[in-house]
């Protein structure tokens, strides 16, 4: 056996820029009845995620989770006996097309905190709630059994773990048990232990778990919701040592888990990962672009918005490979949004202008062929005083470099100086934590449009997110399955 080789860096491009599935962006939508095939090329070993990405249909349940092996003859890093995949999630009562139509009506009503944690699919939702319909009370039905891990004494197990929340961000832990991360959104890190994981939508970590503990009970698994002041209840599966019977409740409470807004362990967190000490993809030690997307929430009359330079996204109906590509540049906003905000230095995040101006824009960046480009994320103040929610930011074609993170407002000369450009990790979704930064680097070297967006459902909707374009000319011919809408009407034949 031999281990994985590390890969030229950054990793090649796909070549198939049309396979991204981004609605409004790489492809026009798959109408009902319809059947769209999607071919790429697997590229790299890990976990990964895939879901739908019109709307906020994912969060009605189109996701899942991608395992890419290794090439045969080659071994892991680390040693395990059993390998599993658990998707967390939360759920909503309220379909996703009540939820959109509430977010863009006057007034602006919010999804609010989810009902239910979900592990692996299953939740429960308690029935001694007030108001609650019979309909949607499970927790009496017998077929609503909890998530049960069931673990040899003694193995260990490698846990694959990805978050595609709508909304929570998540501690994660099984009771009495610590976890060993060794692989982020399918890149191996430096092995480090938690008793909780922290893990936001769109991220996926492997850690390794020993069934080491007293085995003639079980014990908790739990995920809790963080970073918001939330009412949703813990969600809860069960870790079953064999042979107990997997419906026995361990006899404990289940842990409490870490208070929503203590901040502090989360940071540590992102700032304990870094790239295995063998498997560091050099990253560029300098980088010809800088972008500070500031985000901000912004309310107009009734209506409430997110936006990042002042400018809230919204998705044009010819998407904007197509209309690269074929130069229908009427179909979109030509205006390139600005890379810093005018006074940017000036800028108050912890006390923003009460009204801030903003636009609605369907413009994107557009970005030099092979350049490094450094993305700084600022977080900022809500709409509302005293209060910075965590943002999980995801950027679709590339892995990026995280190369820092800081609290407060990011220093334009001083902040750069501490980057960590030795040994960071490369990832495709980060945080940026309440009133921080956090610094990205990626090579622009993967010809085709990319959308880069906070990767919580209401708030991509409500207009958080960029658009990059490199390479649009290095694009081969464009598969007429992902045309059919807006101006793209013209490419399909009667
Ligand atoms: O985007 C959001 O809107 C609400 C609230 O700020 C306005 O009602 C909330 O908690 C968000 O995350």
């Amino acid at each position: 056996m031999k281990f994985p080789t590390l890969q030229a860096s950054p990793p090649p491009p796909i070549d198939t820029p049309w396979a991204d599935g981004t609605e409004g962006v790489t492809q026009c939508p798959i109408l009902p009845g319809d059947t769209f095939r999607y071919k790429f090329v697997v590229d790299r070993a890990g976990t990964y995620l895939y879901h739908a990405h019109y709307g906020m249909q994912r969060e009605a349940g189109l996701y899942g989770s991608i395992r890419v092996a290794l090439p045969d003859g080659q071994a892991e890093l680390f040693a395990y006996d059993y390998d599993r995949s658990i998707i967390l999630n939360d759920w909503y009562h309220r379909s996703t097309y009540e939820q959109a139509t509430r977010l863009s009506s006057i007034p602006f009503l919010w999804v609010g905190d989810p009902q239910s944690l979900l592990i692996q699919g299953k939740g429960r939702f308690d029935c001694r709630t007030p108001g609650i319909e019979a309909n949607r009370c499970n927790d009496t039905n017998p077929e609503c059994s909890r998530y049960v891990f069931t673990v040899v004494p003694g193995k260990t197990y490698r846990l694959r773990i990805g978050s595609l929340t709508a909304l929570a961000a998540l501690s994660f832990e099984i009771e009495g048990h610590n976890m060993t991360v060794v692989e982020a959104d399918g890149h191996y890190v430096e092995p480090f232990v938690v008793n909780n994981l922290f893990i936001y939508s769109g991220e996926t970590y492997s850690v390794l778990v020993t069934a080491d503990q007293d085995p003639t009970r079980n014990y908790w698994v739990v995920s809790k919701m963080v970073g918001r002041d939330n009412k949703t209840p813990n969600g809860l599966g069960t870790f079953n040592y064999y042979p107990n019977h997997p419906s026995r409740s361990p006899p404990t409470d289940p842990p409490s888990g870490p208070r929503w807004n203590d901040v502090g362990p989360r940071v540590n967190q992102s700032l304990a990962i870094r790239s295995h000490p063998n498997y560091i993809h050099p990253v560029p030690q300098t980088s010809d672009r800088v972008i500070i997307l500031l985000n901000t929430q912004n309310q107009i009359n009734e209506s409430v918005k997110w936006a990042i330079n002042n400018i809230s996204f919204t998705l044009p109906h010819t998407p904007y490979l197509i209309s690269l590509k074929h130069n229908l540049l009427h179909t979109f906003d030509q205006t390139p949004p600005p890379d810093v905000i005018n006074g940017y230095e000036d800028y108050n995040i912890t006390n923003p202008p009460p009204y801030l101006s903003f636009t609605t824009s369907n413009s994107l960046y557009r970005l030099k062929f092979n350049t490094t480009v450094d993305i700084i994320l600022q977080n900022a103040n809500m709409k509302d005083p005293g209060y910075s929610e965590t943002h999980p930011w995801h950027l679709h074609g590339h892995d990026f470099w995280v190369v820092g993170y800081g609290n407060g407002k990011f220093n334009v000369s001083e902040d750069p100086k501490n980057y960590n450009l030795v040994n960071p990790i490369m990832k495709n979704t980060v945080p940026v934590h309440p009133y921080g930064w956090t610094a990205l680097r990626f090579v622009a070297n993967n010809p085709g449009v990319w959308a880069f967006h906070c990767h919580i459902e209401s708030h991509f909707y409500m207009g958080m997110g960029v658009v990059f374009e490199e390479g649009i000319e290095k694009v081969k011919k464009l598969p007429s399955s992902i045309m059919g809408c807006g101006d793209t009407k013209r490419f399909i034949k009667p």
